[in-house]
């Protein structure tokens, strides 16, 4: 049974620095029950604050970073090292800073990539990796430990947004287009993978997201209320974006 948890802090430099130390220890633990450490990064400001908040912890000395997997949950389909792509702004914000096994940072294919133009093409190998992680007979997903996700000021999350057919995807990833969120076209996980992860963490900041956060913990029906985690899902905000939320029991 899963269970939803609103932790609430004054600021948004306060929410990326316990949202980092939050993410070191669920690593460090991660790794002591499983050996290895499986993360989904999220894009956007707040994700990449939460990065760079990661380097000034001394206790992520304490990971093995070569044994951590790190996913995306979306990725603006645009060429590889496009500062606007998740990845280029995850690397810049940390990862180039980490002694990461290459071959677990499973980045999402790239326009400039073998799948072209074709983001539909390009989903589909990304699928293709994910299910080559789960091993054989596994099932097509890897398991994930926590699953981080941003949250957009229309209740979107990763690149599934309100209205939109991506959000039928019954597989596991798929490709947005006509994203109302520039650039157009995205590659994303789709709302079964989401709700596949140990953990999701919707971490928001600011006084943008009130409305759409403040609709989704009263029982409102936007994407971020069905990212969802197997035992737990977490909301980490800020004051600001929590000035919505109903009185917690
Ligand atoms: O590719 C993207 O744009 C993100 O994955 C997107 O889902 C983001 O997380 C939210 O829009 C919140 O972004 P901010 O934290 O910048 O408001």
């Amino acid at each position: 049974m899963s269970e939803t948890v609103v932790v609430v802090v004054p600021d948004a430099d306060i929410l990326a620095s316990t949202v980092a130390a939050r993410l070191v220890i669920k690593i460090i633990d991660a790794q002591a029950a499983h050996g290895s450490a499986s993360v989904v990064l999220t894009g956007g400001r707040v994700a990449a604050k939460v990065l760079r908040s990661v380097r000034e912890l001394p206790a992520s000395a304490a990971i093995d970073w070569s044994r951590v997997d790190l996913w995306w949950g979306d990725e603006r389909y645009l060429p590889s090292g496009d500062p606007d792509r998740n990845e280029t702004q995850a690397r810049e914000a940390l990862l180039d800073e980490l002694p990461l096994d290459p071959a677990r940072v499973h980045a999402m294919p790239a326009s400039d990539g073998p799948d072209g133009g074709d983001a539909i093409a390009a989903a589909g190998r990304y699928a293709g990796e994910l299910a080559a992680a789960a091993g054989p007979g596994a099932g097509p997903l890897p398991r994930f430990d926590v699953l981080m996700l941003g949250v957009g000021e229309d209740g979107h999350v990763a690149s599934l947004f309100p209205d939109h057919p991506v959000l039928q995807e019954t597989g596991t990833t798929a490709a947005t287009f006509d994203s109302p969120k520039p650039p157009p076209v995205r590659v994303t996980l789709t709302l079964p993978t989401i709700q596949s992860a140990d953990e999701v963490w919707l971490i928001a900041a600011g006084p943008d997201k009130a409305a759409p956060i403040g609709t989704v913990l009263s029982g409102g029906h936007l994407p971020a209320a069905n990212a969802t985690g197997v035992h737990r899902t977490l909301w980490l905000l800020d004051k600001a974006a929590a000035a919505n939320v109903p009185a917690q029991p």
